[in-house]
């Protein structure tokens, strides 16, 4: 099964649009996991096991894991989101972007070491950059385009000869580049109006929507900007406030409550 088709079932399986983002920060976690070795994994595996009938994907962000030298509890944990929930996609959010021989190191850590079913990637270095991604040619290739933060206006806003850097990198994608039909695109939930704007320019393709929760997007406008015809084509993405909802040993409730509530938001709008 492609990334796509992957996704497509389990938007419909769990009714559900949200993405739960993995960034595990053992600064947050409950006092009973501290100093335990498989704390990380320990921590997203019960997250994982509390949400899994209500998302349509993971996000696992590789810098969580590699700051703590805990790659092996992240190879873990994707081996265990695919054999317990199978059907599940795991983006590897690794922002990769490189020149083509270094690109396939890259793709080959993404899905032949860690077994993800897309990665992100920062489409910046160009389409040789990508390319080497597209050779797996089942699994997803998710391109940064219109970023949630602030600073993603420094160089995705400029003119690039009538339009915005950020329209280009939607068009090139949609166009050119998708010769796998795998790619999407990452657009935050911070700019509404901009969503619209991609949405319109790429028709069905998954966007990948971070900036609800923790950064204050609105789910409401996030929906409207860039749901398709048939009211799916998003994966919006929530990690703090779902990770750490709760604070004590009732986290896995607690972030079941939250990740229900969200999916139910998203949906409310659909
Ligand atoms: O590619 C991403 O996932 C991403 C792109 C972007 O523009 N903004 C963004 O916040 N992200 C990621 O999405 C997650 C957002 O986390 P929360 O703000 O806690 O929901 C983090 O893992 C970010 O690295």
């Amino acid at each position: 099964m492609t990334f796509t088709e992957q996704l497509a079932a389990a938007w419909q399986k769990n009714d559900s649009q949200l993405c739960v983002g993995l960034d595990p920060d053992p600064a947050k976690f409950p006092a009973h996991l501290k100093g335990r070795d498989d704390a990380i994994f320990e921590f997203c595996k019960t997250i994982v096991d509390a949400t899994a009938d209500l998302v349509c994907s993971f996000k696992p962000q590789i810098a969580y894991f590699a700051a703590r030298r805990a790659e092996d509890q992240l190879e873990a944990l994707i081996a265990h989101i695919h054999e317990r929930h199978p059907g599940i996609p795991v983006i590897l959010d690794a922002k990769r972007g490189d020149i083509g021989s270094t690109a396939e190191q890259y793709a080959v850590e993404a899905f032949e070491r860690f077994k993800a079913d897309a990665v992100t990637v920062n489409p910046y270095m160009g389409r040789d950059s990508v390319e080497p991604y597209l050779a797996f040619p089942d699994k997803g290739v998710i391109l940064l385009c219109r970023t949630s933060n602030a600073g993603g206006s420094d160089l995705q806003f400029l003119d690039v000869g009538g339009e915005k850097l950020y329209e280009r990198v939607a068009r090139l994608a949609a166009e050119q580049w998708n010769t796998t039909g795998q790619i999407g695109l990452v657009v935050g939930a911070t700019f509404p109006a901009e969503i619209a704007r991609v949405r319109a320019i790429v028709g069905e393709m998954p966007l990948l929507v971070p900036g609800i929760g923790a950064q204050g997007g609105d789910i409401e406008a996030t929906v409207k900007a860039g749901r398709t015809a048939a009211g799916t084509g998003l994966m919006i993405n929530s990690s703090r406030a779902i990770l750490y909802a709760g604070k004590g040993e009732d986290y896995a409730s607690a972030a079941r409550l939250a990740a229900r509530e969200t999916r139910d938001a998203i949906n409310a709008h659909r």
